[in-house]
């Protein structure tokens, strides 16, 4: 086992699926990771077939083999962060909870893709209630998740104070919202609470883009890395959202795909997510 070592990054780990249109899942965390100045470690635990248009098949990767890539990244690396996405059943939501609930813990609660696409049905998001948030140390549902997690569709503070009652600090992110409003909204509003606590807004400037597919996954795994680097939660939250602003800032004018294109996972073109970087002028 190694531990910290000066000049080596922080290492963070990631259990989730795999986007084969690279947009969502490990390929988010990984790119955002090397991004954010951490080591990303991944174990799979489903192969999806999916595109900017939807998913067209998921393989379960089995239990065994989720187990052992588990095994084998904690017996060697000094893990200072985990981050789950989809992980796809009670059991292996589970098993997260058992082998690596006592680390820093980044929820985020697949359940529902952008697509429509079912990622975990109510039996996950009952286990995730029952065996995983109360041993998170933050949650980030998107309003659909919340509301599938809570069971009552009330408005996002409420459903932030509700799931933070479970015991771990919740983000209800805000993007599906202002999409279901239609309107170009100024902001973009996510809900944080804490444990006890009373909810408080998050917002970030909204960026008018299609390439927001696989913005959840880089925005909790950007959390999971302001944890790492030891930063509070709330410093780790507003970060996040500053970093994810600018990579669909990045993205907005492409066209990529037939349906909802990916978030950018191009390097940063703004330096610690405020001052642009000065770009090269044609020769
Ligand atoms: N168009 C947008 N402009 C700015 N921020 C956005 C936009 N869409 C999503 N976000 C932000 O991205 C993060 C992930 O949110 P969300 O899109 O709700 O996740 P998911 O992909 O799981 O539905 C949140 O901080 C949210 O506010
Ligand atoms: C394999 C896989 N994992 C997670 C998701 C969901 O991605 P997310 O960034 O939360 O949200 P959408 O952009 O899909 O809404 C996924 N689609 N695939």
């Amino acid at each position: 086992m190694t531990g910290p070592t000066p000049g080596t990054p922080p290492v963070v780990l990631t259990v989730a699926g795999t986007d084969s249109g690279g947009a969502a899942g490990v390929a988010a965390d990984l790119t955002t990771w090397s991004h954010l100045g951490v080591h990303g470690a991944c174990v799979v635990t489903a192969v999806t077939a999916q595109d900017t248009t939807g998913v067209r098949a998921v393989h379960a990767v089995p239990l065994p083999v989720v187990a052992a890539q588990v095994e084998a990244v904690t017996d060697d690396l000094a893990v200072a962060a985990v981050k789950t996405g989809m992980l796809g059943s009670v059991d292996v939501v589970r098993l997260v909870a058992e082998r690596l609930g006592h680390l820093p813990l980044v929820v985020d609660p697949v359940l529902v893709a952008t697509s429509g696409a079912v990622l975990g049905g109510a039996d996950v998001a009952r286990a995730y209630a029952a065996h995983l948030l109360p041993r998170a140390t933050v949650a980030t549902p998107n309003r659909d998740e919340a509301v599938a997690l809570c069971g009552v569709e009330v408005p996002s503070s409420e459903l932030a104070e509700r799931l933070a009652d479970t015991g771990c600090a919740v983000v209800v992110t805000g993007g599906p919202e202002w999409r279901a409003e239609g309107a170009v909204a100024a902001d973009c509003v996510d809900w944080l609470c804490l444990p006890g606590g009373v909810p408080q807004a998050v917002r970030h400037p909204v960026v008018a883009t299609t390439h927001d597919h696989g913005s959840g996954c880089t925005y909790s795994s950007a959390v999971a890395a302001g944890l790492a680097h030891g930063r509070t939660l709330e410093t780790a939250v507003a970060d996040a959202a500053a970093y994810v602003t600018g990579q669909l800032r990045q993205g907005s004018g492409w066209s990529l795909g037939r349906g909802r294109g990916p978030v950018s996972h191009l390097v940063p073109c703004v330096g610690e997510y405020g001052v642009e970087r000065r770009r090269r002028s044609p020769r």
